[in-house]
């Protein structure tokens, strides 16, 4: 009889389970929840299993069936509610961010998202964009997944409608800049309903795509009073994007199953998804010391069993 020291899994030297996730952030209204539901039904025909939890406690509709809802935890409208806080919107939903990072929050949402092998999954944040460019409550949050096994990707999603001009895309650029800055892992930015540009407007945002942001800014029709007292700044703001080749852009067509693909692929390969698929845990039985039949492990190549 063996005992069950014999036994050994070979699992801590050969696989390592691997949880993904991407937090989607961005302005309110620029397609997040939207761009969350694409991605998870692109999983579902192509048999990738993504999941989205929603992360807004004062989302009202979503198209998405959520793996988990943070609403369940705490919902913004409780919070303005409750006599002895007297919050108002943006202030209830940082506390309700606040609450969940505390220890109980975090507890419960350890305990929903389970412990699934191949983990895919999506947070789907709220639309306050200072939760990611100054407060460090997103910062926080990354830092919880990632000791839970997450490798994170940052996705910052930009309504293409606003890369319409030099001053914005600037604008535009700089948040997406603060968030990268300050979140610290890996940052893909997504152009949003690309679908709803005209044929005009596509070819304009072709050049915002991969910017010389220095000529962008140059090609500037007709700048308004503002911009032109500020021309200076502007250019040297610009300077630093350019320079640093900081921050590019990917566009997302929801219509379109190649373009899902094209940002996955890209994102994939940011957090290098997939990376570690061929490799598989195997259990192997080590021979008996005392048994002269069993070869020795130390004497020659293993046999696995598949
Ligand atoms: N045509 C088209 N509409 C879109 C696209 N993305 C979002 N929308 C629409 O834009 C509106 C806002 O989209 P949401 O996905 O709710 O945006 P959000 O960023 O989650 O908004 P908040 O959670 O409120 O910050 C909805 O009416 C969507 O149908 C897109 O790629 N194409
Ligand atoms: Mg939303």
């Amino acid at each position: 009889m063996r005992s069950m020291g014999q036994f050994w899994t070979l699992g801590f030297i050969c696989n390592f389970t691997m949880r993904y996730c991407q937090i989607v952030m961005g302005p309110a209204g620029s397609g997040k929840s939207t761009y969350c539901a694409a991605l998870q039904k692109h999983g579902v025909d192509s048999g990738r299993n993504i999941h989205i939890v929603n992360l807004d406690p004062a989302a009202e509709y979503f198209s998405y069936e959520p793996l988990v809802d943070v609403r369940d935890l705490v919902q913004l409208d409780d919070v303005m509610e409750a006599d002895d806080l007297s919050y108002g919107p943006n202030g209830g939903l940082v506390f309700c961010m606040e609450y969940l990072l505390e220890h109980d929050g975090t507890t419960w949402l350890k305990e929903q998202l389970g412990d699934m092998d191949d983990d895919y999954i999506l947070f789907d944040c709220p639309g306050q964009i200072e939760l990611y460019t100054h407060m460090d409550v997103m910062k926080r949050f990354v830092e919880k997944l990632t000791s839970w096994d997450f490798r994170v990707c940052a996705v910052f999603v930009l309504d293409s409608h606003y890369m319409v001009d030099g001053a914005k895309f600037l604008s535009g650029s700089l948040t997406a800049l603060s968030v990268m800055v300050k979140l610290e892992v890996p940052h893909v930015n997504v152009l949003t309903k690309m679908d709803l540009l005209n044929r005009a407007a596509r070819q304009q945002l072709e050049m915002f795509l991969e910017p010389e942001i220095h000529e962008l800014l140059t090609q500037e029709h007709n700048p308004s009073r503002f911009n032109k007292k500020f021309q200076k700044l502007t250019y040297a703001l610009a300077r630093v994007i350019d320079d640093f080749s900081l921050v590019r852009y990917v566009p997302l067509n929801i219509n379109s199953e190649e373009s899902i693909q094209d940002v996955l692929l890209q994102i994939d390969a940011t957090i290098q998804y997939g990376e570690d698929d061929d490799v598989k845990t195997k259990d192997f039985e080590l021979p008996d010391p005392d048994d002269d039949d069993e070869p020795n492990i130390l004497d020659g190549p293993m046999l696995f069993n598949n």
